[in-house]
């Protein structure tokens, strides 16, 4: 069996090998002549996966992409050829909700505006939305949700019209799939209008995809409105992001707020266990057997923290001033947004750090965030 999968999926040799040959490629470069003997093919979100792709692929039985959005995947035709196909969704939404929440601190300390007395804003109150509300709940911050698709279905959560977010929120974090038909459809969901109705100083944030906002709109609204602090981890025409736009976010990031080892690995995990279903074997490895050992093991924290301190403590798992540092030096025009991304392996997730508190009111909150706890 032919398994072939993008260069830029740790642990896909180590799990797919038992299944037959794997080979690496390039994915954003991936050619149907590479396809066309595969059984397996597993990608991420740089390659698309249409008909001219699959042209040729006679054998193909599973495409498996190890990321939560599915919008460079067309579902439909893999439907029609009868070939098995599966996302993984979740996997990195841990690792999203921590960047989002990180970077809000960031900015918090940067404009001596403390995170804690602001009214945040979730656009999609989905498993990367909910993972970020989660850290602000746990935080003590206040948190409003628009997610119309779920208000309707009945979701038992509060709440909000997207009016209403922008015109109370001091924050707003984007995380909906990027859709391009529909009642909701959130391709440019916010455009010159919407941005112009951001409140004064709001901080707006997206981790989701780029083109959820107009790049161009942001770019003319930014140069009327200083006082708005933008946070962009994605951009319209990746790789190649508009340049005039960088300079003006406070961080800038190559599209990996997802890109933790834990949510990595989870993604190519949930692919194994997909093709084990499929081929039906069993599955037996785990994500801890796949995961580096963190550079610290326990933490001791002996007063309360503040918001600086907590940030202090974050930056020993991530710090996100590196990313955003080093992504305004790469050079785009020769494939630095996909090389900074490929060589993305440093992040890890709060829970790889142990933290003991000798203050019991800390205790609680800590594990929440998603640290963990010291064992009696
Ligand atoms: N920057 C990165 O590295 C990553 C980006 N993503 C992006 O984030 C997106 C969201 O991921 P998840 O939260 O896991 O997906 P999800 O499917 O769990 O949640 C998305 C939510 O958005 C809601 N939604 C759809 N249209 C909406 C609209 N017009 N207004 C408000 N809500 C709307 C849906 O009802 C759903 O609850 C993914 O589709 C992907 O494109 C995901 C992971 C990593
Ligand atoms: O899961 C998603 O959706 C994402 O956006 C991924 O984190 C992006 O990673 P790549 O698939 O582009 O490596």
């Amino acid at each position: 069996m032919k398994i072939l999968a993008d260069e830029n999926m740790p642990y896909a040799e180590d799990l797919f090998r038992e299944f037959g040959e794997v080979e690496l490629v390039d994915g954003r470069s991936i050619t149907a002549s590479q396809t066309a003997d595969a059984d397996i093919l597993l990608v991420r979100s740089v390659t698309k996966v249409n008909q001219q792709l699959l042209a040729n692929s006679n054998k193909l039985k599973f495409v498996g992409t190890a990321t939560i959005g599915t919008d460079h995947v067309d579902i439909d035709y893999l439907l029609s050829k009868n070939i098995a196909f599966s996302s993984a969704p979740g996997c990195n939404a841990i690792a999203v909700g921590e960047f989002a929440f990180i970077a809000m601190l960031e900015l918090a300390k940067r404009f001596s505006s403390p995170l804690k007395e602001k009214t945040v804003g979730i656009v999609g109150a989905g498993n990367t939305g909910a993972a970020v509300a989660r850290c602000l709940t746990a935080y003590g911050v206040k948190v409003l949700l628009c997610d119309p698709i779920k208000e309707a279905e009945g979701d038992s959560r509060s709440f909000c019209s997207l009016d209403d977010i922008l015109a109370r929120c001091d924050v707003i974090s984007l995380h909906v799939p990027l859709t391009q038909n529909g009642e909701f459809k959130t391709c440019y969901l916010f455009d010159e209008l919407r941005l112009n109705a951001l409140k004064k100083n709001a901080w707006l944030l997206n981790c989701c995809r780029g083109e959820v906002i107009d790049n161009n709109a942001l770019i003319k609204v930014k140069q009327t409105r200083p006082d708005l602090k933008l946070v962009l981890d994605v951009w319209e025409g990746e790789p190649f992001p508009m340049s005039e736009l960088i300079p003006l976010a406070e961080l800038a990031t190559p599209h990996i707020a997802g890109y933790s080892m834990e949510g990595k690995a989870r993604g190519t995990l949930m692919l194994y266990q997909k093709v084990c279903e499929l081929l039906n074997r069993p599955s037996s490895k785990s994500i801890t057997s796949l995961l580096p050992e963190f550079m610290v093991s326990n933490l001791t924290v002996n007063t309360s923290i503040s918001e600086s301190e907590l940030l202090r403590i974050i930056r020993l798992v991530y710090d996100v001033r590196d990313d955003d540092q080093k992504f305004r030096s790469i050079d785009f025009v020769n494939g630095g947004f996909d090389q900074m991304r490929k060589s993305h392996r440093h992040r890890r997730e709060f829970s790889a750090l142990i933290i003991e508190s000798c203050i019991q009111s800390n205790v609680s909150w800590i594990n929440e965030l998603g640290f963990t706890g010291a064992k009696g």
